[in-house]
């Protein structure tokens, strides 16, 4: 098992910005497929971006209640390694997805209070990885990419079967914090490293990913 923090940087659009992402040490580099998003990218460039990223590096495609014949056709168009899905995808819906395209899923389950955590285990019966989110304000436009944080002692010291990333609200001035506070071992970013809705920067992109650098074990 790997002994460093192992990092997400989602919503990526660009080539530069992507290539940083990669140089610094990103495990994990997430597109956005969800037309309501500043960071949604066209499979087209999507496709061309994914292609240009090196083995070892994680290609995961993030998408909202999408159906079938959506996922064909991003599966079909774009060179992934992982789904992540977004929406409010049932543990059978999740299963389902999982069974039919074959790559690995990582299911978000919102959290911003205690009630919010069983959901947790019901997905982990189902999914290959859990994304811990901050759950999206009741009006909120976007599922995630809000740049909020939950509560983190709502999970602090909790421990789940299935491999788990922390997100929501985490920037290169709270990520070590939140490493600290809740023992994960995988984190994701999308707004804490951009200098603008949907654009990403990459002297932040590094300077998170140096911040997590020093909790490795
Ligand atoms: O990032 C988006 O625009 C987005 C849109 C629709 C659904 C999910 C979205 N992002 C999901 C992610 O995995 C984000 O990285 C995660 O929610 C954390 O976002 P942030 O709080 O901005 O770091």
């Amino acid at each position: 098992m790997s002994r460093d923090i192992h990092v997400k940087i989602c919503g990526l659009s660009t080539a530069e910005t992507l290539a940083s992402a990669v140089a610094f040490g990103a495990r994990y580099v997430g597109f956005v497929f969800f037309a309501k998003s500043p960071r949604n990218v066209a499979l087209p460039l999507a496709a061309t971006l994914a292609a240009s990223v090196p083995e070892g590096v994680c290609k995961v495609a993030l998408t909202v209640n999408a159906d079938d014949v959506t996922l064909d056709h991003l599966i079909d168009t774009v060179p992934l390694d992982m789904l992540q899905l977004h929406g409010a995808e049932d543990p059978d819906r999740v299963a389902q997805i999982r069974t039919r395209f074959g790559l690995p899923v990582m299911k978000a389950v919102g959290v911003a209070h205690e009630s919010d955590l069983p959901a947790l285990l019901d997905y982990q019966q189902v999914a290959d990885q859990i994304l811990v989110d901050a759950k999206p304000p009741r009006h909120a436009e976007l599922p995630g990419g809000n740049g909020l944080a939950f509560d983190w002692r709502l999970i602090a010291g909790r421990r789940w079967p299935v491999p788990w990333m922390l997100a929501g609200g985490l920037t290169p001035n709270n990520v070590g914090e939140a490493i600290a506070m809740t023992g994960a071992r995988q984190v994701d970013v999308s707004s804490g490293v951009e200098s603008a809705p949907g654009v990403k920067d990459s002297s932040q992109i590094r300077t998170f990913l140096a911040a997590t650098s020093a909790y490795a074990i």
